[in-house]
């Protein structure tokens, strides 16, 4: 196959498979959770908003606020070794865009708790242009011992493919293949549709709950990683999706929600109008989040739900 690599690239799948992720322990508060929800927008267009308010703050004190199930993917940014500690995995950090997002909530989060991250490498792809990386992290209550979440982040790494030996293209999975695909939308009219308007400064906010990477935030850096400006992380565009699923679809109850898969399309600017749309089936929500002012779809997945929402 064609090999596209820069010089700085180079991918060994034995070597990077093999390698042991130390455990990450590490503890968040109220203001964490608080502090995530007005990242994602929570009352970002109405801050009375019964249904988000509860959120960021709470009559009786902050740690009975609710915690959004979103706020589960943030776990993976406390992870002590980045991917670039692999050994076996050499590539350009700046050419890295998140791909997808999967996340299976086994419980509802406490308002603060101590968590422990075991993360291993769970898909290894090669797609010629570029390389994949599945990187899984469970995180457990430090305490209880109980699960809470598993996240399952797939890395775009741009540059980076064309790193089989034969001419089958090299590739790895340890998770069923039906456990994540990227969604077919409907034809039909969506059942809901929610418009949310974010902010010129959302990735300077949602920055603050641990992912500090400068493409998020620094014009030049942006700009040598091919974007005209500094570009939303992807998670806090999923965080505003499934907060509009969570509205529409689960009567405002974050509970409800078991599992979420996203897989991001195009990048999204700060400031760009977020239109999603969604189509209730059964106890799945498939939904589409375009940006208006490009008319693109710019992420698109399902979250599954405990129930079906009778009430609606
Ligand atoms: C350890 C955890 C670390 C966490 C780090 C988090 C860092 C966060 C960074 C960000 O938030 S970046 C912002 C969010 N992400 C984006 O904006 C990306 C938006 N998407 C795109 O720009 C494009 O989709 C793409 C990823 C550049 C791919 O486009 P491209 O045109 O190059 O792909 P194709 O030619 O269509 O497909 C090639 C191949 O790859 C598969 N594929 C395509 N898109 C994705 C995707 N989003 N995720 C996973 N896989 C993807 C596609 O199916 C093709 O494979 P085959 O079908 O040929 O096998």
């Amino acid at each position: 196959m064609a090999t596209s690599r820069p010089p700085s690239s180079s991918i060994d799948p034995e070597l990077a498979l093999s390698f042991n992720f130390s455990d990450t322990v590490f503890s968040y508060n109220e203001r964490d959770v608080a502090l995530y929800a007005l990242g994602v927008g929570a009352c970002g267009g109405d801050a009375l908003d019964e249904k988000e308010l509860k959120y960021v703050y709470h009559q009786d004190g902050q740690p009975f606020i609710q915690v959004l199930p979103t706020f589960g993917a943030t776990f993976i940014y406390r992870n002590k070794q980045s991917l670039e500690v692999v050994p076996g995995l050499h590539f350009d950090p700046t050419l890295l865009l998140h791909g997808q997002q999967y996340l299976e909530i086994y419980k509802p989060f406490p308002s603060n708790c101590c968590i422990q991250n075991k993360v291993v490498i769970a898909g290894l792809h090669d797609k010629g242009k570029a390389a994949i990386i599945e990187v899984q992290t469970t995180s457990y209550d430090k305490n209880s011992g109980e699960a809470l979440c598993m996240n399952r982040n797939t890395i775009y790494l741009r540059g980076a493919g064309g790193f089989s030996k034969s001419s089958k293209p090299y590739s790895y999975a340890n998770y069923p293949a039906n456990q994540i695909y990227p969604v077919k939308i409907p034809n039909s009219k969506p059942t809901f549709v929610y418009e949310d308007i974010t902010q010129q400064s959302q990735a300077l906010i949602y920055r603050l709950s641990g992912d500090y990477n400068p493409l998020h935030s620094d014009p030049m850096v942006a700009k040598n990683a091919g974007f005209s400006r500094p570009i939303l992380h992807g998670l806090c565009s999923l965080g505003i999706a499934v907060r509009a699923v969570i509205k529409f679809c689960c009567n405002g109850e974050p509970t409800w929600v078991k599992s979420i898969f996203g897989r991001f399309l195009l990048h999204v600017y700060p400031g760009e109008t977020l239109i999603t749309e969604m189509w209730l089936q059964g106890t799945k929500v498939i939904y589409q989040t375009k940006v208006k002012e490009r008319n693109r779809p710019v992420l698109s997945g399902y979250v599954i739900l405990k129930h079906i929402p009778s009430s609606l």
